[in-house]
């Protein structure tokens, strides 16, 4: 399929949906010389349960793959620790493992041939003494300010910050060499990494990669994502009646095209998979008193919602269908793989018979502030930490327990 394209129409087709880039005559080299495939990687710490919003790089994968790109995923573990250190590594390898069944069922679920896809887990490569030396030679180059500044959209800011956040944006630069790719790929939100790979890496005797990035897209359900809101995320494998739920409480005021979550996901997913499939994206809207609308652009959409002639209840349920099919499809795969459901329980082990466990020990301690340590406000958050760092905490204290007597069981 790729073959067929020139270097302007694979060029095209990379460019397609991204907010920026940077370098692009790395890239731009490789294409018109035509001597190999254009590398690229995208990398994600596997950190909490990937949601609905992965479908967003995920669609641009398929598009790099359609361009005949060779394409890395890193699974990045080891920064998922860095940035949450509460997780023990063990925990954070199950998630990546969770991960890889998960962005492989999603890319299956919108037709994409993975053949020409590679993962790479963080940790087989960043623990090697070449890795090392070099992270200590990046850290010799760079600033204190500089790698703060770098991590800063990225990296959890907290109070106190520990070292590990200054190593994460190093070793993301680092990744770069160690991938051999020619192109890193991320959100905006990674730009303050990639800007300081691009100047780093050169003074440590490697090139400069190229950088492509996409939109921040907003959620589809819900106005803005929020920890504390368990509906304002579409887990993959949230069933329909829940996905109907969240999706009725998705922000989409009508004629409001800015920061609708609902048609951004029309225009980062529906659209682009639809285009996958037939060559032409297609996307109809079912409408009770009326044709339906056929859309194959996103400027159509936005200009009749703009115009209320596409009504958000109509827009609504036709995109929950959508997603139901997709995440149907994504939901077979998982319970077709007895593994992928072992995996999930060892890499999110359910937070609650650990709170009751530790309730009904504290109710007899002696201790009378002990009772009171684990007691959680309305939003979730218990002394000061988020419901998601709280609930992190006993995924990680389960996982760890559960380990540990795994462990025990092998060596008896
Ligand atoms: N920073 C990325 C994860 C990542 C980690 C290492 C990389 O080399 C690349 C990307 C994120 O926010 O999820």
């Amino acid at each position: 399929m790729a073959a067929d394209l020139s270097a302007e129409e694979k060029a095209t087709l990379l460019k397609n949906n991204l907010q920026e880039w940077l370098g692009w005559d790395v890239i731009e080299d490789v294409l018109t010389k035509g001597e190999r495939p254009v590398s690229i990687y995208w990398g994600t710490a596997t950190t909490g349960r990937p949601h609905c919003g992965y479908f967003v790089p995920m669609l641009k994968v398929a598009e790099f793959l359609r361009a005949g790109c060779h394409v890395k995923i890193l699974l990045a573990d080891i920064h998922g620790f860095l940035d949450n250190l509460k997780a023990p590594i063990e925990l954070v390898e199950f998630r990546a493992k969770y991960y890889k069944y998960v962005i492989t069922a999603l890319l299956r679920a919108v037709n994409v041939p993975i053949d020409k896809l590679e993962f790479v887990l963080g940790s087989s490569y960043q623990l090697s003494k070449e890795y090392t030396m070099d992270l200590f030679r990046l850290s010799s180059v760079v600033t204190e300010h500089d790698a703060k500044k770098a991590g800063a959209e990225v990296v959890k800011q907290v109070e106190n910050a520990t070292l590990s956040g200054l190593i994460y944006p190093l070793m993301q630069s680092l990744d770069e060499e160690y991938l051999k790719v020619d192109v890193q790929f991320g959100g905006v939100d990674q730009r303050k990494i990639f800007a300081l790979a691009k100047e780093v890496l050169p003074k440590i005797g490697y090139k400069t990669r190229a950088h492509l990035m996409n939109p921040m897209v907003p959620g589809l359900a819900g106005g803005k994502m929020s920890a504390s809101d368990p509906d304002s995320k579409i887990d993959v494998l949230d069933p329909p009646e829940l996905i109907r739920k969240k999706l009725k409480k998705a922000y989409a005021a009508p004629k409001e095209v800015e920061g609708n979550g609902v048609l951004s996901f029309c225009e980062y997913v529906l659209l682009p998979a639809s285009a996958l499939q037939e060559g032409e994206g297609k996307f109809v809207v079912k409408r009770r008193d009326a044709e339906p609308l056929v859309y194959t652009n996103i400027k159509q959409m936005q200009k009749d919602y703009r115009e209320d002639i596409l009504i958000p209840q109509d827009l609504k349920a036709a995109v929950t269908d959508a997603l139901i099919v997709l995440l149907e499809s994504v939901q077979r795969d998982f319970q077709a793989s007895p593994e992928w459901q072992e995996v999930e329980k060892k890499a999110y082990p359910p937070a609650e018979p650990e709170k009751k466990k530790k309730q009904k020990k504290d109710r007899g301690s002696r201790y009378p502030g002990a009772a009171k340590e684990v007691e959680a406000q309305p939003d979730g958050s218990v002394e000061g930490k988020t419901q998601a760092e709280v609930s992190l905490d006993k995924d990680a204290a389960a996982a760890l327990e559960k380990l540990e007597l795994e462990k025990k069981a092998v060596e008896a």
